[in-house]
């Protein structure tokens, strides 16, 4: 793309794809135009011309080839650019072979080729940050075997999350890229956020590979890097969060169900289930998605069973927490000592889980008010819902029901993570919900199997011709190398 077009475009786009070359029988090279990568949307490649951006009818490319996305944290943020194999032969990265179903973060100007068939240069037109970032902000570059780079993935009150690599012997293959939080910790802190993920394994939850201390009290806590940023940016589409699908907003739901029944059944609480922390593997529907961000997490399997400590974020907060209107009663509002007695329980999570499904369903937050935490705080302690607004309208009672039923004041009353499964908005489509969890969620948190051998031809299935066929019917760009 022309960098005048690319500039008028700024602040939607967030890269580029450039063709380099097509080849054919080796003596043909077509070039066409650049496809730009527009926040939210992917762009995707292979033989299907209804569901790719870019078409190809050549053999040995699948109907689905590959996808490129975009991911920026916030407007002050670097864009990371992402490209997914989903193909039978796969793709190489600067000659680098892609494992089936991998993800792998770009860098500007690699070389992305779909073996046999075409060669593609990645071109985002992005700032790079400064290499000495990392120095500036103290951190250690080398941690054993990872190093870590000045890619920002994320930022929050406790930490920066930037790429890491984990250094090696190089291989074929295209090494894979991680997520490294680093929390300033008050000398001698224990580090329980690491402590607590060191020993969950999940395919809903973020997962820890190793946690170190540097000598200026830093704590790096190294995880898998989660590709399709969070729900937050997922929902906000323009400049307010959008409603999404039922259907859509049932498969997070379930899986995020999934994930609390798992972590109260280990004893530990969330206490910060929000939009920033649901984070997803790929920017799309029917996605895996993982909770992240066990900062302020309670693990109770050890001695207390009731939580007495204010903490969390006002909007998601359930009103037993004892969040006050009325902050001056606090020195530090999110980290002080509860007024009340009576403590609560895990149950804070599935409120927390309401607020997510109401905004999910109707773009709206339910007790926002004129949107100052004493509003917030009032709202959700008198919990009145207003479902006659016409968000509502097309949304079944059943998913009202449910999200009354997590929204609940009364701590009794409300379903607890295994009850929310039987809930008939739940249950009515669990088969559905069971078969896609099996059959997309758990594989794709499970290692993949290496693709040994680039022998295209031999998978090929027996009914493709190999004769040229016209690319039909294409609204975006589609290009035939036949
Ligand atoms: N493993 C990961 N992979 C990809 N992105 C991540 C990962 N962990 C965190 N992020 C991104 O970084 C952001 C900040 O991370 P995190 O929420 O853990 O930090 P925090 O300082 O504890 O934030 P908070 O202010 O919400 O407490 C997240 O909202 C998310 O967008």
């Amino acid at each position: 793309m022309a960098a005048s077009t690319f500039e008028s475009l700024r602040g939607q786009v967030l890269g580029a794809l450039e063709p380099l070359t097509v080849h054919r029988n080796e003596d043909v090279n077509l070039s066409f135009a650049a496809v730009p990568i527009f926040k939210n949307k992917l762009v995707k490649i292979g033989r299907n011309n209804r569901e790719c951006d870019i078409v190809f009818s050549h053999p040995s490319i699948s109907s689905i080839h590959c996808m490129f996305w975009a991911i920026r944290f916030d407007d002050d943020s670097v864009p990371m650019h992402y490209v997914k194999d989903c193909s039978l032969n796969g793709i190489l990265i600067n000659g680098l072979l892609l494992k089936r179903g991998q993800t792998c973060l770009l860098e500007d100007e690699d070389v992305i080729t779909i073996p046999n068939a075409c060669d593609y240069r990645f071109q985002a037109k992005i700032k790079m940050l400064t290499s000495d970032l990392i120095e500036q902000l103290g951190f250690q570059v080398n941690v054993e075997s990872w190093q870590l780079t000045s890619k920002i993935v994320g930022s929050g009150t406790f930490g920066h999350v930037l790429v890491a690599n984990e250094k090696g012997e190089p291989t074929k293959y295209q090494p894979r890229s991680y997520a490294v939080k680093i929390i300033k910790m008050k000398p001698n802190r224990l580090d329980k956020e690491a402590k607590i993920l060191l020993r969950l394994a999940h395919p809903n939850v973020i997962k820890v590979h190793m946690t170190f201390s540097d000598n200026r009290n830093n704590l790096y806590i190294f995880q898998d890097l989660i590709t399709g940023g969070d729900l937050f940016s997922y929902l906000a589409k323009t400049d307010c969060l959008s409603p999404i699908s039922e259907t859509e907003a049932l498969v997070i739901i379930f899986q995020i169900l999934h994930a609390l029944k798992y972590l109260h059944s280990q004893g530990v609480v969330h206490r910060d289930l929000k939009l920033d922390n649901i984070l997803l593997c790929t920017p799309e529907p029917c996605t895996r998605i993982v909770l992240a961000d066990f900062g302020i997490a309670k693990d109770l399997s050890t001695k207390h069973s009731r939580m007495h400590t204010v903490v969390g974020t006002p909007e998601y907060c359930a009103p037993e927490v004892g969040f006050k209107a009325d902050r001056t009663a606090y020195k530090e509002f999110s980290r002080a000592a509860t007024m009340e007695q009576h403590g609560y329980d895990a149950k804070c999570d599935l409120w927390s889980l309401g607020v997510i499904a109401h905004i999910m369903l109707t773009g709206i937050s339910p007790f926002y008010g004129d949107g100052s935490e004493a509003s917030i705080i009032r709202n959700a302690k008198v919990g009145n819902l207003d479902m006659s607004t016409k968000q509502w309208t097309k949304v079944s009672e059943h998913a009202k029901s449910f999200v009354r039923s997590l929204l609940e004041t009364n701590v009794m009353r409300r379903l607890d993570s295994s009850r929310s499964f039987q809930h008939p908005w739940i249950a009515k489509h669990k088969g559905h919900l069971e078969k896609i969890y099996q059959k997309k969620i758990i594989p794709d948190s499970e290692p993949k199997q290496y693709l040994e051998e680039m022998n295209w031809k031999r998978k090929l299935p027996k009914s493709v011709k190999l004769s040229p066929t016209p690319a039909l019917n294409k609204k975006a760009r589609k290009i035939d190398i036949s």
